[in-house]
């Protein structure tokens, strides 16, 4: 199997230039952000096109982090911030290469915020051109209470109801196990519409060789399905930022 580190999570208590050349020492096929605008991105450039690394994703702003928003697209009144949320996200992962743009969708709940997170991913969709897949992840209750989005069924329900092909299900193992369990089966049911596959431990959040899912046999199931994409390592290292890697060598190929 191939894997990318998620600096988000991983080494990221340095520069993301820096993450990424320590994503490539380590062994990493690829890497995947959630924030990077700090950064001008002819740097995140630099540091790809130099270990030879693909950003395989980012993800929107949040909005105010500081009174809790976890996202904009599916907040109604704020479509405007959420345009240019997507705007942002499209232009840095233009200039980067970057495989794909996760929309967050936010705290909201009913109706009108199904319909402005629909809105949204359409505009996402069609400004995002063909290189660029457009994603969106169920997250967990706990640690995301009240987002909009929180079961690969309900992302399967918006994927077809948008009905773009670059708009994908970023499947996240963690937040799914948490979500109700049964990984292996939804994670079959749902394979034609997921675009990315993350990993973590359950219920503690760390590395992926222990907790109540087996990764060993859990992703060998995913290979065997025919996913040949990198894995997407989003976990929080047991000491700070730079992450406990025996795993990788277990499950590498
Ligand atoms: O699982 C997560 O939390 C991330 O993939 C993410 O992008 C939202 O923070
Ligand atoms: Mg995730």
């Amino acid at each position: 199997m191939k894997f990318s580190a998620n600096l988000g999570f991983l080494w990221n208590d340095r520069p993301l230039p820096a993450a990424i050349k320590a994503a490539k020492e380590a062994g990493f096929d690829a890497v995947e952000c959630h924030w990077p605008y700090a950064v001008p991105a002819s740097e995140t450039k630099a540091a790809l096109d130099e270990t030879g690394l693909k950003m395989l994703g980012l993800n929107t702003v949040r909005g105010n982090v500081t009174i809790g928003e976890n996202g904009l697209s599916a907040l109604p009144g704020r479509e405007e911030e959420a345009r240019a949320a997507i705007d942002q996200a499209i232009q840095y992962a233009t200039e980067i290469s970057a495989g794909a743009i996760h929309v967050m969708a936010g705290n909201s709940s009913g109706p009108r915020a199904r319909k402005a997170f629909i809105e949204n991913l359409v505009n996402a969709c069609d400004n995002a051109g063909s290189d660029i897949t457009i994603l969106i992840e169920p997250l967990n209750h706990y640690n995301a209470p009240g987002y909009f989005l929180s079961t690969v069924e309900q992302a399967a329900d918006i994927i077809r109801e948008v009905a773009k092909p670059n708009l994908k299900l970023m499947f996240d193992f963690y937040h799914v196990q948490i979500m109700g369990g049964d990984v292996t089966r939804r994670f079959e049911a749902a394979l034609p519409h997921i675009g990315h596959v993350q990993i973590a431990s359950v219920p503690d959040r760390g590395s992926p060789d222990h907790g109540e899912l087996d990764y060993s046999f859990t992703l060998r199931r995913v290979r065997e399905l025919g996913w040949a994409q990198p894995i997407g390592a989003e976990y929080l290292p047991a000491n700070g930022a730079v992450p406990d890697l025996a795993w990788l060598a277990s499950f590498k190929d």
